[in-house]
């Protein structure tokens, strides 16, 4: 009789749930205005026979006017289920500029607000606000804490990946320090020396955030201001400090991603050499992103299941588990209305679709408190502490955590030996916490500059590194007269987006004429512009030869100078010998 309940509770707990996807239409930027649009979202399904219409179904679709508490309202079940031990992704996909960063973290609030004290405390209650810009994170945030059970803890770490490295983004940002992943039977995929920050409330909680945001690297574009170059993960750890009637622990983990947007590799823009290795980099883990979820949704639907490659790229690397493994996900795809970006609005479109179709079995993470696996794991973490001390120790005095970090390593011998009670096992959590707050305060001794860092940042990438201005590039979309029409089923359940053309045939039926047309479109224009820009090039290189050498310029431009030069070496000695004695005159 026992055995039929906990196999059946096992069968509740244990649940296939397919990855949630929806979709988030930004408006028209201000310089947009005045741009033709492709999007149109609707409330009933069109069903006009002259319109074949390409049709992608979604969970949700929030259109332009969609306030940012809605969106976060579509997922904010992942709260409770973090208490219930279920571990969730929340992960913004899309192109460069449709709003990712909108989406996760908010407007920028830094323009709004100073990040004093006090402002914070108006931003927090500000968060109460429906009509407030804050994004989903610092809203998970609030709402975790709001409804935080007792015997709860709540750790928080923050890292970027970076041209392919991982680096932390709570600690100092002067010293990049680029980590390595691992793997572990208890943590999963985890990285190397990663600063998890207890926390205790939702002040401290995002202060965190605001500093890892200001760490992050950021670029001017051609399509947005400040565009991010890195995948950043906000993390929360949610634990139990206390084991329950059956000797349980439950652990889980709140990813919150913010992806860099893909960009084409535009041939006509300049670019600097470190944007156009973040771009490859950028393209490359998206690509992957891409084929993981692609061969998910392929293994879903056939017997023969296919590689998946996760190892491909650091960003699948770490979200394996959201992908394929025991993660409740839910990816918002953003995309920009404006007809300039309509290739890039296909391509996330059918990313979006393809990930509808991959399913995760997921249940809830729980610990035996005397689990050799978690004991093995509180070892580690109290080596790592100890190294992160020893680091921090010189001139601060340390004597009580050097002898609470003897104790508990004692403690963890004993632990290594033989079975320890329940409560000695919380008494150890206890204390690792502990630590973890001390270093937390120690950290925050040396390691954070002021908030004026993070505009040293991008005006630092401004100087060093000759941004691309911000100027729109004359690229012309390939499929310039497609539409999509995306309908809200009155039931909110499902969505649609369809595609449409406005001459009513559909892509398929365009593909051929489309594709010739844009092929002698885009190569006349390339011809153009490239003949416009090598144009450019020497003008700018006369410019230049010019201002550098004004006088030189001068003498061997005048055709009476020039040709009475016999040879090159008598050129230039004619040469140097006027500008002697120009100087000269000049002295
Ligand atoms: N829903 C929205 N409402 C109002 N403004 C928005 C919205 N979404 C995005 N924006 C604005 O659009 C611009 C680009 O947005 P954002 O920086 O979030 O894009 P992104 O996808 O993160 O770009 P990147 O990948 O280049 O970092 C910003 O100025 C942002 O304030």
């Amino acid at each position: 009789m026992y055995l039929q309940k906990q196999k059946t509770k096992q069968i509740q707990e244990d649940r296939k749930l397919p990855i949630k996807v929806s979709i988030r239409i930004r408006p028209l930027l201000k310089k947009e205005q005045g741009q033709e649009t492709i999007i149109k979202t609707e409330n009933v399904k069109v069903n006009n026979p002259i319109f074949n219409q390409k049709k992608f179904e979604f969970d949700r679709v929030f259109d332009e006017a969609s306030l940012q508490v809605e969106i976060y309202n579509n997922l904010n079940d992942c709260i409770k289920q973090a208490f219930d031990g279920f571990n969730g992704t929340i992960l913004a996909y899309g192109q460069t500029g449709s709003g990712k960063t909108y989406t996760m973290f908010g407007s920028d609030w830094e323009s709004q607000m100073n990040f004093g004290l006090s402002h914070q405390a108006t931003y927090c209650d500000d968060l109460k606000n429906d009509f407030s810009f804050a994004g989903i994170i610092p809203r998970v945030i609030f709402g975790l804490f709001n409804n935080m059970p007792p015997n709860f803890y709540i750790y928080c770490s923050f890292l970027q990946i970076y041209n392919e490295k991982i680096y932390d983004l709570l600690q100092d940002h002067k010293l990049p320090m680029p980590l390595n992943l691992h793997e572990s039977k208890l943590d999963g995929i985890y990285v190397e020396n990663l600063t998890e920050y207890a926390v205790n409330n939702y002040h401290d909680c995002l202060t965190l955030m605001k500093r890892g945001e200001r760490n992050r690297i950021i670029r001017q574009t051609t399509m947005n201001l400040k565009s991010s170059r890195s995948h950043t993960i906000f993390q929360l750890i949610i634990e139990t400090n206390k084991v329950d009637r059956n000797g349980v622990l439950f652990k889980s983990k709140l990813n919150l991603c913010d992806l860099a947007g893909s960009e084409k590799i535009n041939k006509l823009e300049a670019l600097t050499n470190a944007h156009f290795i973040e771009l490859k980099n950028i393209n490359q883990s998206l690509t992957t992103l891409g084929k993981v979820i692609q061969n998910l949704s392929q293994n879903n639907k056939n017997k023969q299941k296919l590689p998946i490659p996760y190892r491909e790229s650091k960003l699948t690397r770490l979200l394996q588990d959201s992908l394929g493994g025991n993660t409740m996900t839910h990816i918002i795809v953003n995309i920009a209305p404006n007809i300039y970006n309509i290739d890039e609005t296909v391509s996330s479109l059918k990313f979006a679709q393809r990930a509808k179709n991959v399913t995760i079995q997921v249940q809830p993470n729980k610990f035996n408190a005397n689990d050799q696996v978690l004991v093995n794991k509180l070892v580690k973490e109290i080596d790592y502490l100890k190294s992160l001390l020893n680091m921090k120790r010189s001139g601060l005095n340390q004597n009580d955590l050097h002898f609470k970090l003897m104790k508990m390593q004692e403690e963890n011998e004993r632990l290594r030996e033989g079975q320890l009670s329940n409560d000695e096992v919380e008494k150890i959590i206890q204390e690792n916490r502990k630590m973890k707050e001390e270093l937390q305060k120690l950290q925050q001794q040396s390691s954070f500059g002021d908030p004026s860092e993070s505009n040293s940042i991008v005006k630092k990438m401004h100087s060093d590194e000759g941004f691309v201005s911000d100027v729109t590039t004359e690229r012309r979309p390939l499929a310039y007269n497609g539409m999509f029409i995306i309908s809200n089923p009155s039931n909110q359940q499902k969505t649609e987006v369809q595609v449409r053309f406005k001459d009513g045939r559909n892509r398929v039926q365009l593909k051929k004429g489309y594709v010739e047309i844009s092929e002698q479109q885009e190569q006349r224009q390339k011809r153009f512009l490239s003949e416009k820009r090598r144009v450019m090039q020497r003008l700018q290189y006369l410019e230049q030869l010019q201002m550098k050498n004004e006088m030189t310029y001068s003498l061997l431009s005048s055709p009476s100078h020039f040709h009475s030069f016999q040879s090159n070496d008598e050129k230039k000695s004619v040469k140097y010998r006027l500008l002697e004695q120009q100087m000269i005159q000049k002295q």
